[in-house]
């Protein structure tokens, strides 16, 4: 089976061996300042958001001459202007990132309690909310993807129009093409309500090639007994690959191609935050799945690396690369 998403794409910001083929990562969503705990009570200030964690993931176990980006939107304040000087020192191609006027960047801060984590938000008039506001915009950006990658919080902050524009562009880049990955990241607080979530998620997977729920999380908003109820829920909305996440427990897999299978990820000796788990579960899978490897393979990929990230704090783990 040929890898996922190859396509040609344009030359973008990664170094790249003349005449080779790009394979072009996009991510879309909401990138925020993170206060993350530290040390002596202290936060330390970094930049992060469930997307942009696959993208700064994917970043680092791709080949370099495979280009990594991300969409979102920011204000034109100091903070914005820092946050996508630090998207692109990261490697990630920042070149379509929206600039909005009167909005600046949401915030959230990680709260810990034995290694589970909880998040606190300050996000609600965050210029992300706006990135799918130009549809040109989004149709360019997505024309030059052969992965697009987005989550049910991506989903969550738009408006309900502005859901049903990206969504319409997300169909448009997948009839031409682009593979199209949904990470369902659920965030009740985020919804209008229970069933207005569980409508967008369903219009989120109706565009989607691959889909990678949590299975807490659809118990939480689907009632499902099985992860068999996820995947079939899925696979009638249209995809062709759902890999069910389960925490430390069993992965479910189904794919169009290669069937059913399983996956136990190895045991973590102590989970230290479990913040960025599944961000960095995707950016593994995705990026096995863009090289060449089988959904089985793709996910051992996912879970060995989101095992790393959750024995270290906050959201994105540079010293797990070293
Ligand atoms: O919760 C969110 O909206 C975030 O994006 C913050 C975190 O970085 C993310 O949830 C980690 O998975």
């Amino acid at each position: 089976m040929p890898p996922v998403g190859v396509r040609r794409g344009r030359a973008d910001a990664q170094p790249r061996a003349a005449g080779a083929s790009v394979t072009r990562l996009l991510c879309v969503g909401e990138i925020m300042v993170e206060m993350a705990p530290a040390d002596g009570g202290l936060f330390s200030m970094g930049f992060a958001g469930d997307t942009f964690n696959t993208a700064w993931y994917a970043r680092r176990v791709l080949p370099d001459d495979v280009g990594v980006g991300y969409l979102t939107a920011v204000g034109t304040d100091a903070v914005s202007d820092r946050m996508v000087d630090f998207i692109a020192a990261q490697g990630v191609d920042a070149s379509a990132v929206r600039r909005v006027e009167d909005r600046t960047v949401g915030l959230y801060m990680i709260q810990l309690q034995d290694g589970e984590r909880s998040f606190s938000y300050w996000r609600g008039q965050s210029a992300a909310k706006t990135l799918a506001d130009d549809e040109a915009a989004l149709d360019a950006a997505f024309a030059e993807a052969s992965v697009i990658q987005f989550s049910g919080i991506t989903l969550a902050i738009l408006s309900d129009e502005a859901r049903a524009r990206f969504c319409a562009a997300l169909s448009r880049a997948r009839a031409n093409g682009a593979h199209v990955a949904f990470d369902t990241n659920l965030r009740p607080r985020l919804w209008a309500g229970p069933q207005a979530m569980r409508d967008g998620l369903l219009q989120g997977a109706s565009v989607a090639d691959t889909v990678l729920p949590s299975f807490d999380e659809e118990q939480m908003c689907f009632g499902d007994a099985t992860p068999a109820e996820t995947i079939d829920r899925y696979r009638n909305a249209g995809a062709r690959t759902v890999v069910v996440k389960n925490g430390a427990e069993r992965c479910h897999i189904w794919d169009a191609d290669e069937g059913k299978a399983t996956h136990d990820p190895a045991p973590v000796a102590k989970v230290v935050d479990s913040t960025a788990a599944g961000d960095s579960f995707g950016a593994g899978f995705l990026a096995a799945r863009m090289t060449g490897a089988s959904v089985l393979e793709a996910t051992k990929q996912g879970a060995a690396l989101a095992g790393k990230v959750v024995q270290k704090r906050g959201a994105l783990a540079p010293d797990i690369f070293e």
